[in-house]
């Protein structure tokens, strides 16, 4: 049996009487690269981040990492990789500052974190933009680095905010091998996305509707069950029913 790196029940938070997410629960194992998937207002991000430690949930329980998502949550922020939506690279800032500065952030030493640049700008031939202002990078390449950035301390798991919106399908599909890349050496992937292509590259896939989780299984399965052609056809059939964010 695989070990489970996330694993929650009932996961709710409310904003008021608005219930954001309502009662998810889930597992996922480690090395798996997981799906999370829904329309707009959907609420993944609002349950990624109380996954990530950031948000506290108002009813339910969990764990990442192997801790507790409640009272171990600054644990956990040191222990997992986190890419936001607006990624966390500072734009003022050359390339290798920001590298210096997550290295920094996540606990390595000035020596590991000179040596592990150097190998990182070579693989990701960046060497050329060292000492660029990250501000002046194209947005795939800022993606890139913001991804690389996320998991330089080689985390047990990292959390990707819809990581490639806004750019094109060659650069989302470059970005998808580094996905590999880093499931390969063992590290859980959790990743939001709009793509319904990049939803077929996930050894599973959750839908989130209005708060609830309402389909779970790998890409072909869902198929299956939705007697559906592609993933993308799964989603439109499940967020049908959404009364949130599409009027
Ligand atoms: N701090 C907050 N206070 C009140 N409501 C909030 C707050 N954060 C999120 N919400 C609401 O919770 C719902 C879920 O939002 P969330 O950002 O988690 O959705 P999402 O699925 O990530 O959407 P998107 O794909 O647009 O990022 C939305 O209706 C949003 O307006």
């Amino acid at each position: 049996m695989s070990k489970k790196v996330i694993e929650v029940s009932d996961l709710t938070k409310k904003f008021g009487s608005f219930t954001a997410v309502d009662h998810i629960s889930f597992n996922v194992e480690e090395g798996e690269i997981f799906g999370f998937l829904g329309a707009n207002g959907a609420g993944k991000t609002t349950a990624m981040q109380m996954l990530c430690g950031i948000s506290m949930p108002t009813a339910g329980e969990g764990t990442v990492a192997g801790y507790d998502i409640i009272k171990e949550n600054e644990l956990i922020k040191r222990n997992i990789g986190y890419m936001s939506q607006k990624f966390s690279l500072y734009e003022d800032l050359k390339v290798w500052e920001n590298i210096r500065l997550f290295g920094g952030i996540y606990g390595l030493s000035g020596k590991e974190i000179a040596l592990k640049t150097d190998i990182l700008l070579k693989k990701l031939d960046f060497e050329k933009e060292r000492n660029t202002l990250v501000k002046y990078l194209p947005l795939g390449w800022k993606q890139k680095l913001a991804f690389s950035v996320a998991i330089f301390h080689e985390p047990e798991i990292v959390f990707l905010d819809e990581p490639t919106g806004g750019v094109d399908p060659a650069m989302r599909r470059q970005f998808w091998e580094m996905i590999y890349d880093a499931s390969d050496r063992g590290i859980t992937v959790f990743v939001t996305t709009h793509y319904m292509d990049e939803a077929e590259y996930c050894n599973r896939v959750s839908i989130m509707v209005d708060g609830r989780i309402e389909a779970l299984d790998s890409p072909s399965e869902l198929r299956r069950q939705f007697k559906a052609e592609t993933m993308d056809e799964v989603f439109r059939k499940l967020a049908r029913k959404a009364e949130r964010g599409l009027k």
